[in-house]
């Protein structure tokens, strides 16, 4: 093959809930380019072969379908793939970090550092480095130190590109972004870089939705993201709690503020709190930088975005506590959805994982149920102590149990039939409604003790809860 036709070869490495969606997306939207994938998990590379994807997203079997073995491929040769390569995505995993300087905040970088030395060393060609991972600002700046260094070689071009897609949405998300970012520096070489990437995202992005900015903005521009999506919904939750003591309705307050086109309707939902595996570590990135450049009120201002995040989680059990007569030990409750969202099956950070220990250790009997997170929440809750139980069929979930406690807002709990469940629940029977998906009007009148987020709790009683212990 001559230069000019030359098949363009994009590896990524980390095929997890980033890499995998979106290089099946690249792959269907470009069938003339070929996207391996690559990890050193060989389990997952093989799930990824398989009929039986790791991850669940809707839409996202038919998207790997149409492209796998064509122009598409999972792989552990990890080395091999590098060495092939045009251009690199890393979209390997950036927790936070557990040890030493920066514990509990920073982001931990050696997984994303050992890929970077992984490609120096086996890289003989020019190649473009797409930092596809959350990063903290200046990352480029050592992920380029580490490429000078030895490696004469060849000439690696960084670029950053992060992801905004949300779990649960990701295929929609990657077909339809409402932007894509690309980070470069401005010498020659970054210029094009970053336009051989935007050629890749125009074969399916209108160009006006294709941003283009220095490599700082965008790297931080993604934790800025989620740290105001965050926000948001910890402001939301900050005044579901004012609600609750003076008869608001947080849904009522929402519709009205959300109405100010300044402001927008979405992502306004009170809920139990926010988890997933982005937002809390993130924000803490963020924090962690602004400490780090001497901004102790800047980080002050968004750790308080976690503070009442917490806050939100623990009222929850509390308001269960009181409100079940301030003893949950022995009672059997059932965790109506485990995964920190609906439609996925990812359950890290997830608020069920907080509540499911406070009340075991409040020695309530769990029965954990979610049409999906099953396999992770068993992940999660595992060597925890305590009495607990997990089934698929919620009918089954909630049968004998004092309260049910709604976790995530699967559509499908939201059309369960109530009437039987509260026929099979012992009495008085309890509903804690994390999500405000139900009808609190229908469940009250068959019965059911409610209690809403940010709305008044409809109950059977007509005196006053008692101080208990
Ligand atoms: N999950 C999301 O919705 C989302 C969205 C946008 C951005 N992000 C960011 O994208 C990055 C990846 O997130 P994720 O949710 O896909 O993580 P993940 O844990 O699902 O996947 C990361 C993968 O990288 C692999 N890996 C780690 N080190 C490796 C190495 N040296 N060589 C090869 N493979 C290696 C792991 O085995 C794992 O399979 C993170 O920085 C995250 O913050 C995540
Ligand atoms: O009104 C709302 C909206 C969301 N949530 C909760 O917030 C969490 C995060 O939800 P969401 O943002 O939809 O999912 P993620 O997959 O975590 O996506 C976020 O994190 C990703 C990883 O960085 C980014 O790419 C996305 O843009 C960003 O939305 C979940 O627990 C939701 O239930 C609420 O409680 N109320």
């Amino acid at each position: 093959m001559t230069e000019k036709t030359r098949q363009m070869k994009i590896l990524c490495i980390g095929a997890g809930y980033v890499g995998g969606p979106t290089m099946a997306v690249i792959a269907s939207q470009c069938p003339d380019i070929k996207v391996t994938v690559v990890d050193i998990n060989p389990e997952r590379i093989a799930r990824w072969n398989s009929e039986r994807l790791p991850i669940y997203e809707p839409g996202l079997d038919e998207v790997v379908r149409s492209a796998r073995g064509r122009n598409l491929f999972f792989s552990t040769d990890i080395e091999a793939g590098i060495r092939e390569s045009d251009m690199i995505f890393v979209s390997v995993n950036t927790p936070t970090k557990m040890f030493g300087t920066g514990a509990g905040m920073a982001a931990d970088l050696q997984y994303w550092e050992k890929t970077a030395r992984q490609i120096r060393e086996c890289s003989n060609t020019p190649k473009i480095i797409v930092e596809k991972s959350t990063l903290p600002v200046k990352t480029a700046q050592a992920m380029k130190r580490i490429f000078d260094a030895g490696n004469h070689k060849t000439r690696f071009t960084v670029l950053s590109n992060p992801e905004f897609l949300a779990e649960g949405t990701a295929v929609n998300d990657l077909k339809h972004p409402d932007r894509v970012l690309i980070g470069s520096d401005t010498s020659p070489a970054g210029i094009r870089a970053r336009e051989s990437l935007v050629d890749i995202y125009a074969r399916w992005v209108d160009r006006d939705r294709i941003l283009t900015t220095n490599i700082w903005s965008s790297e931080l521009s993604k934790l800025v993201a989620n740290a105001f999506l965050a926000q948001r919904i910890s402001s939301v939750n900050a005044i579901s709690a004012l609600c609750e003591k003076t008869d608001a309705d947080i849904a009522e307050v929402t519709r009205a503020v959300g109405m100010d086109s300044r402001l927008g309707s979405k992502f306004l939902n009170a809920s139990v709190g926010f988890g997933g595996s982005c937002f809390k570590k993130d924000i803490l990135n963020l924090v962690y930088l602004c400490r780090y450049y001497g901004l102790n009120e800047v980080a002050d201002y968004w750790e308080g975005v976690i503070r009442i995040n917490e806050y939100q989680k623990e009222r929850f059990v509390v308001n269960m506590l009181g409100n079940m007569f301030h003893t949950l030990s022995g009672k059997r409750i059932c965790l109506l959805g485990f995964a920190f969202k609906a439609h996925t099956g990812d359950t890290r950070e997830s608020p069920g994982i907080y509540i499911a220990k406070r009340l075991m250790e409040e020695r309530a009997k769990l029965v954990v149920t979610d049409p999906e997170a099953l396999e992770n929440a068993r992940f999660e809750l595992q060597g925890v102590e305590g009495d607990v139980c997990y089934t698929e069929d919620p009918y089954a979930a909630t049968d004998g149990c004092d309260a049910v406690a709604l976790m995530t807002e699967w559509p499908q709990y939201a059309a369960l039939d109530f009437d039987r469940i509260f026929r099979s629940m012992a009495q008085p029977a309890f509903i804690f409604d994390g999500r405000n998906i139900l009808d609190h009007a229908k469940l009250y009148t068959i019965g059911f003790n409610v209690f809403p987020i940010g709305k008044p709790a409809l109950t059977h009683f007509h005196d006053e809860p008692s101080i208990g212990g």
